[in-house]
């Protein structure tokens, strides 16, 4: 017979849980810096600079490929593909379907970042055209992964930046997962993973990380870095790259006198983490 504390669920250990993924974050970390991915980047203009220091401070190696033209050579050979439409425009759109195209057809995994999806009948129809390419991980603000997920505009939206809280996002992240077949991820105050089913809080970060534009762009590259490391556990490896940077930031708060010199200190923490204070520091677990 289940003994009684069993049956109330005092069999649940909350230390051991955030200690399992504290070791996991670490293992990936460390994965990242000696496999040192390759991710190609099709990415915004604003975001270009701060993701590719992100990826290499993480130990990735990022590659801001996105001429039609070099796809066919080049993302084959790439270990995750990030598509990010921040600053979409007509001759950058079949780049990043070709690209999608074939990261799929090589069993590479990829990951949209929606950005703004409902700033336009362009960005919304483009967006669901590439989530119909099969994306590993989409991974956006509050109002971009509800505008997604009910495929309508949301008239109150503030262009690039959030009007909404992450956890209002929930149902609608589990919905999207579930038309979509990929982990959804939205980031905020608690970034919340979700394959349909299962919802995952990762608790780290600071609230002025939104004060610095591209953190989110930058995040969600650190994603396609992490899930290229672990593709059959990518919902796992989704909430590990949340922490890792949102850790990095709270180390660099420390440092820092504003958005800019967090910008900088972020940086370096994300390049020097170690194993106890990733072990000891990173904060993820499960909602539901
Ligand atoms: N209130 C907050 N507290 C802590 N971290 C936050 C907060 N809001 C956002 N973040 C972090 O900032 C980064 C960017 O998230 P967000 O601002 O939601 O995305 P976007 O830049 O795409 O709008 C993410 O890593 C997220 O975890
Ligand atoms: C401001 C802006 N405009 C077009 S893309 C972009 C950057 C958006 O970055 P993030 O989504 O990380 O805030
Ligand atoms: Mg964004």
């Amino acid at each position: 017979m289940m003994e009684a504390s069993k049956r109330r669920g005092e069999d649940r250990d909350p230390p051991k849980v955030e200690a399992r993924w504290g070791r996991r974050a670490w293992e990936l970390l460390e994965a990242v810096r000696r496999r040192a991915p390759l991710v190609q980047c099709i990415t915004n203009f604003v975001s270009m600079d701060l993701m590719a220091n992100a990826l290499l401070a993480a130990g990735a190696s990022p590659a801001m490929v996105h001429s039609l033209s070099e796809i066919d050579d080049f993302t084959p050979r790439a270990d995750a593909i990030l598509i990010n439409v921040g600053t979409l425009s007509d001759g950058w759109l079949p780049s990043m379907r070709a690209a999608a195209t074939a990261a799929t057809r090589a069993g590479c995994p990829w990951v949209l970042d929606p950005v703004a999806v409902s700033a336009s009948d362009f960005r919304l129809e483009a967006c669901l055209g590439l989530v119909g390419l099969r994306p590993a991980v989409i991974r956006g603000n509050p109002s971009e992964i509800l505008g997604l997920s009910s495929a309508c505009r949301i008239r109150d939206s503030k262009g690039a930046d959030s009007s909404h809280e992450s956890m209002d996002a929930v149902e609608a992240a589990k919905s999207l997962a579930q038309a979509s077949g990929a982990i959804v991820a939205v980031s905020g105050a608690v970034d919340v993973i979700t394959d349909g089913q299962q919802v995952v809080g990762a608790n780290n970060g600071v609230a002025m990380m939104q004060k610095i534009t591209a953190t989110g762009c930058a995040v969600t590259a650190l994603i396609a870095a992490f899930i290229a490391i672990d593709p059959p556990n990518t919902l796992e490896a989704t909430a590990c790259a949340f922490s890792i940077f949102g850790l990095a930031a709270e180390l660099g708060m420390d440092m820092a006198k504003g958005p800019a010199s967090l910008r900088m200190h972020m940086i370096d923490s994300l390049h020097g983490l170690d194993e106890h204070t990733v072990t000891s520091r990173v904060n993820i677990s499960f909602i539901t």
